[in-house]
């Protein structure tokens, strides 16, 4: 029989609990530099112990994610906590509830379907650069405009016009949500969460404006808007199968929470990383303008923008917008050569993986020379998964992909940028973000 995985130094009585509070995201490094390959996390005191194991090889993550899947499932305390919050569309339901729905919304994110929303996202890139021309301090925080700009992207992609109170309480109620989410996530008891007055108003408002604008809609007959919300709305599969109210209200919660904070925290490293490396910059730029000689980019630049893609990837392996991907064990298995008992938290971790010395030479180094396509070729497949993989991988890829390059590209063409914060804070939310300024200075071309 395999034994336990081990568990890094920590209180002798509360574990990891105030570690992982303070620092999680070190605590999980310093975890697999002390333990290696899989860790024993455990969190509060005897009886109330949270355990949550973290899995960090390559073929580790992919027996999790892929060849094991059926064995662990999204039932972790973090999806409870999600679900709880954000219902039950794609991100978070299993089976054949699951199946169902990914028959259903697939097909609007083919790469040809969502390559007809790039024309929004430039118009709102294009709404961002104006204000920044016009700005005298010239100088902008990164993290939040990236964050106005994904939000205001998926908002206008999913509503059409309704954007601006959409925007709004987004912008007040998903930190608060998110925060409530990542703390309960890693607490060994929980107070009910109707207890949590700010959480319960944000959450309130959250849910309201989709009801809203959803009935609104149905009131107007305008289900037939060629927004998302309104092929969400129609959508039937051969047998006439479609998604019912609440359904599609799910999937909207589920694309305003999964489709912007990501992207944000995308945009904003990448930019981060290219004002402080300027090299890196004067060469990404180089590219930008061989390829599009000063024209606006197109879906079809996509394939040919391959040094700013690189850009993207290297600042996705630093930053992983999901730094950790949980799930929970149904029934006792061996991973690495240990014992994950049944009922177990198991989590793998982009975060760590991504710096993992077996696959990454000199890790913490910005180069976004390793995404060179023989350099991908090299290197286990699971070694970069920053939009998980496996059968529950993101549906978001190319739409994310296609904003977060033409928003660079068009940043390029217009401004140089010079770094101005140098410390970063981080925190592990249900995404990871900036928790600190991240400014930099513009200078027009
Ligand atoms: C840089 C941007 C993004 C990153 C890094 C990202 C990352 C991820 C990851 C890691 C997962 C897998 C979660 C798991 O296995 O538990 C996921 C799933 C998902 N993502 Fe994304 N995402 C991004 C953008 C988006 C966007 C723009 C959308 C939608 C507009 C989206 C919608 C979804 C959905 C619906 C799922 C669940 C898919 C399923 O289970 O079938 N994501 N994403």
């Amino acid at each position: 029989m395999a034994t336990l995985a081990p568990s890094p130094t920590g209180s002798r009585l509360f574990g990891s609990l105030f570690d992982l509070r303070r620092d999680s995201l070190g605590v999980l490094l310093r975890g697999m530099r002390e333990c290696g390959d899989v860790v024993r996390f455990v969190a509060g005191p005897p009886g109330l112990r949270l355990t949550l194991h973290g899995v960090f090889s390559a073929e580790g993550a992919q027996q999790v994610l892929a060849t094991g899947a059926a064995n662990f499932r999204k039932d972790s305390k973090t999806y409870v906590e999600v679900r709880a919050s954000f219902g039950d569309g794609l991100f978070t339901s299993q089976d054949d509830a699951y199946r169902r729905q990914r028959r259903l919304v697939q097909p609007l994110f083919t790469r040809r379907r969502v390559d007809q929303y790039a024309d929004a996202m430039r118009e709102e890139v294009s709404v961002v650069l104006r204000r920044w021309r016009d700005r005298t301090d010239r100088v902008v925080d990164l993290r939040d405009e990236s964050t106005g700009l994904t939000l205001r992207v998926v908002a206008r992609i999913l509503f059409g016009a309704d954007v601006e109170e959409a925007v709004g309480t987004m912008r007040d109620s998903f930190p608060v949500i998110s925060g409530s989410v990542a703390r309960r996530t890693v607490s060994p008891v929980n107070l009910p969460r109707s207890w949590d007055r700010g959480y319960v108003t944000a959450h309130q408002r959250m849910r309201h404006l989709c009801d809203r604008i959803i009935a609104e809609r149905s009131a107007a007959g305008r289900d037939e808007g060629d927004d998302l919300l309104g092929l969400l709305a129609r959508v039937r599969d051969e047998s006439g199968d479609r998604l019912a109210a609440s359904e599609v209200r799910d999937q909207v919660l589920i694309f305003l929470l999964a489709g912007h904070e990501t992207t944000a925290t995308a945009l904003t490293f990448a930019l981060h990383l290219m004002a402080h490396h300027r090299d890196v910059q004067t060469r990404a730029r180089a590219e930008v303008d061989r390829v599009l000689g000063g024209r606006p980019p197109g879906t079809a630049d996509l394939d040919e923008l391959t040094y700013t893609t690189r850009v993207l990837k290297e600042a996705m392996r630093l930053y992983p917008p999901v730094p950790s991907i949980v799930r929970r064990a149904v029934d006792e298995s061996e991973i690495g050569g240990y014992r994950i008992p049944a009922g177990s938290d198991v989590f793998v971790s982009p975060w760590v993986t991504h710096r993992h010395p077996a696959y990454w030479a000199d890790p913490e180094r910005f180069d976004p020379e390793r995404f060179r396509p023989e350099e991908e070729a090299a290197r286990p497949r699971y070694a970069y998964f920053p939009f998980g993989r496996g059968p529950r991988a993101c549906i978001g890829e190319h739409f994310s992909m296609l904003e977060a390059v033409q928003a660079l590209a068009m940043v390029l063409q217009e401004f140089e940028l010079e770094g101005l914060d140098t410390d970063v804070s981080l925190d592990q939310g249900m995404t990871l973000h900036a928790t600190s300024p991240v400014r930099c200075r513009l200078s027009p071309r």
